[in-house]
């Protein structure tokens, strides 16, 4: 795929990349009632500028608990988050995220949902109607600006909500399993596009998964997060090529890394069902 840039003069409001550093930070749900739960214990973790970072661990582990303090959308109550852009203490246009179930505006075309978040992010008329149109081809949904999402396929619901985000330019990607939802082939080539995607628009991204193989496909590096509360067991270190295709699954690093972080995640997933018995 072809990416090209959009020149990023100060009216395009575009964010460069940013790196996210995590100290101490815990979270309780319910804090203020006796029964609060403990949901993450003293998490560390230095995300470099323009990496792409996965979070992997056992289900109920707190992945998008820590995704969604990231962004910004819920209030951390102990240690520090912080990107270039400074502490974290609410949602920012430095920082993007997206979900699972596409968050797509049923009511509006392809095309408005993507111009819808331009116009929240403050360009002009003209900057949102290059940007829609560079952004929806980039997902390769060129054709389909005016389709609604129930026209489309989930794939190509999740590539529009992506193209959403991706036009605002935010310089932090923040993705909670996005291709969960997707056949395996279409999560294949989704991956692909995706790792393409971040490779020419030097972001970073904090992506959530279950799937150990998206995340050594996808990843500069990989954080394992312990059974709840969630805590960071291993930082991983993805040594691959940069450009990734269906070839890489055949890689011998690939499959020794797998291996290794399947037997990982598989403690922390043993240790979480002991947990709950
Ligand atoms: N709003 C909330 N109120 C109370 N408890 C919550 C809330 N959100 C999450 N939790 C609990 O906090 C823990 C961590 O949840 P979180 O969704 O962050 O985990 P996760 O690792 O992303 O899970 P999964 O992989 O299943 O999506 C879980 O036990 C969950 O039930």
């Amino acid at each position: 795929m072809s990416v090209t840039h959009l020149s990023a003069s100060p009216r395009s409001r575009a964010h460069t990349a940013s790196g996210i550093s995590v100290r101490g930070v815990s979270h309780t749900y319910g804090a203020r009632t006796a029964g609060g739960m403990l949901a993450l214990d003293g998490i560390d973790l230095e995300i470099a500028d323009g990496e792409f970072h996965c979070l992997l661990g056992p289900s109920g582990c707190g992945k998008s608990t820590l995704l969604y303090l990231i962004g910004g959308f819920i209030p951390v109550q102990a240690g520090v988050i912080a990107t270039s852009a400074g502490p974290v203490t609410s949602p920012g246009p430095d920082r993007s995220i997206v979900f699972q179930n596409f968050a797509l505006f049923p009511w509006k075309t392809v095309k408005d949902n993507v111009l819808y978040g331009l116009k929240k992010a403050g360009f002009n008329a003209a900057e949102r109607e290059q940007r829609a149109r560079h952004y929806i081809d980039m997902v390769h949904l060129t054709g389909f600006e005016n389709a609604y999402p129930s026209q489309l396929s989930g794939g190509m619901q999740q590539r529009a909500a992506i193209a959403r985000t991706l036009a605002v330019d935010p310089g932090i990607l923040l993705m909670d399993e996005p291709f969960g939802a997707l056949d395996a082939q279409t999560r294949r080539v989704m991956q692909e596009e995706l790792r393409a995607i971040w490779r020419d628009s030097r972001k970073t991204v904090v992506f959530v998964t279950h799937d150990v193989q998206e995340a050594v496909f996808l990843a500069d590096r990989i954080s394992i997060m312990s059974a709840r509360p969630g805590r960071i067991q291993h930082v991983i270190d993805v040594d691959l090529p940069k450009d990734r295709g269906e070839e890489i699954l055949e890689n011998r690093e690939f499959i020794r890394l797998s291996e290794q972080i399947w037997r990982l995640v598989r403690e922390q997933a043993v240790a979480a069902t002991r947990g709950a018995h």
